[in-house]
């Protein structure tokens, strides 16, 4: 055993001097072993079955332990009948064993990786010269943050619905500026539409004369919401004429259209508006039509049923307790943010992932988009359908 550790280890060693490798390989020291074996026995993480004289019980299995520069990562395997999602509702037990900067992903049912870093992911300022590089390929860039994996973007044609959930001054609204000042200074104005309302009246005066409208109470909302469900029932047709499944596969695709709204718990009780918010969740994406919604504590009248399924892709930052995490994400890690630690989050997007959202504070948000100030409002309407029709046509086989 020891003749193999010290083998992988010099293999390791010789590889990452000549610049090849930089991980190396190691059997578990005692130490892991131990410590991982105590959180397997806390939190009952075994399969027992009993024979005729005896109880079996089958925990988890180390099966390698990879140093990277600044991490160390433990790979376990789990016995067949252990449920993963049990592992995960564990992770405090990890922590409290590893200390606080660590992360537990799961490669399959069945395999998982703990990574034990030295130190929590770091702060930083949001630059669009450093975000444009990485956003090249998308259509509607949402940068989320700094993962310890580099920043993480996604495109929202892929992942269509977002949900920012957080308590006060946990960096919802910071996420959201960038999020919508990242997606002002990549998208052409006749290729991105963009509504917002901001029932609370703190923040989006920053967007007035650069987006397509800024509402500030659930009237003027509604009236956005109606223009767009016709927007919708005509894309809807345009798409049946044509015989296509979404609007980018039309010739001329119509101008993507983004509503954000902030604070979408206050309109809990507005049944009209909250209707037509669930059937955009429901037929937006096919549409080009998306929603962002932010909200401080999350709803679950709000989110409960469809809407919330929709919402593929979910931030939470700090929340106020588990069960409030859970609703957001379906764990309550959210609720283990600190709450110096701003602008960190768990994205939930194929699986949970700790990420830093970039700081951008209003003044550096509002000389950013000068340049953008003052653009014509342009109204998306769409014709008429048998102008469309001529105008979009199918693409050519
Ligand atoms: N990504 C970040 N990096 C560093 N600091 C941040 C970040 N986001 C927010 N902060 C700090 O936290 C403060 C509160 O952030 P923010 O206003 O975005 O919170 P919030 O969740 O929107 O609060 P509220 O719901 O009350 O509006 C900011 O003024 C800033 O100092």
């Amino acid at each position: 055993m020891i003749s193999t550790m010290v083998a992988l280890k010099i293999m390791g060693l010789v590889a990452s001097s000549t610049g090849i490798l930089v991980t190396y390989r190691s059997m578990p020291s005692p130490a892991i072993r131990s410590k991982m074996m105590k959180i397997f026995k806390l939190g009952d993480l075994a399969v027992k079955h009993k024979t005729k004289n005896r109880e079996i019980i089958n925990y988890p299995s180390i099966v390698d332990v990879r140093v990277k520069e600044d991490v160390k990562q433990i790979i376990f395997n789990l016995p067949d009948g252990l449920n993963p999602e049990k592992v995960v509702k564990h992770i405090w037990l990890f922590k409290q064993k590893f200390g606080e900067h660590i992360e537990l992903h799961s490669k399959s049912t069945k395999i998982f990786i703990l990574s034990i870093y030295q130190e929590s992911i770091k702060p930083f300022n949001y630059e669009y010269k450093d975000i444009e590089k990485k956003i090249k390929k998308a259509v509607l860039p949402i940068v989320v943050g700094q993962s310890r994996s580099g920043l993480e973007v996604y495109d929202m044609l892929e992942y269509p619905h977002l949900l920012i959930a957080g308590e006060t001054g946990s960096g919802k609204s910071t996420q959201v500026r960038s999020v919508l000042s990242t997606l002002i200074q990549y998208c052409d104005t006749d290729k991105l539409k963009l509504y917002l309302a901001d029932l609370k009246r703190s923040e989006f005066h920053l967007f007035r004369g650069i987006v397509n409208e800024v509402v500030y109470d659930s009237n003027a909302l509604y009236k956005v919401l109606v223009k767009l469900k016709k927007e919708m029932k005509k894309r809807g047709d345009l798409l049946n004429q044509n015989e296509v499944a979404h609007v980018s596969d039309l010739i001329n695709p119509p101008p993507y259209i983004i509503l954000c709204i902030d604070e979408v718990a206050l309109l809990k009780k507005e049944n009209e508006i909250m209707e037509i918010i669930e059937e955009i969740s429901a037929i937006g994406r096919a549409l080009g039509v998306f929603l962002i919604l932010s909200m401080q504590r999350p709803d679950s009248d709000v989110l409960d049923g469809k809407l919330k399924n929709n919402l593929t892709v979910r931030m939470a930052f700090r929340h106020s307790d588990e069960i409030n995490s859970r609703i957001t994400i379906g764990t309550g890690e959210a609720a283990y943010i600190k709450q110096s630690e701003k602008g960190l989050m768990y994205l939930k997007k194929d699986g949970l992932q700790k990420v830093q959202a970039p700081y951008l504070d209003l003044k550096d948000a509002k000389k950013l988009l000068q340049p953008f100030q003052n653009l014509k409002e342009v109204e998306v309407t769409v014709t008429n359908d048998i102008e469309q029709h001529q105008v979009f046509g199918v693409l050519e086989p």
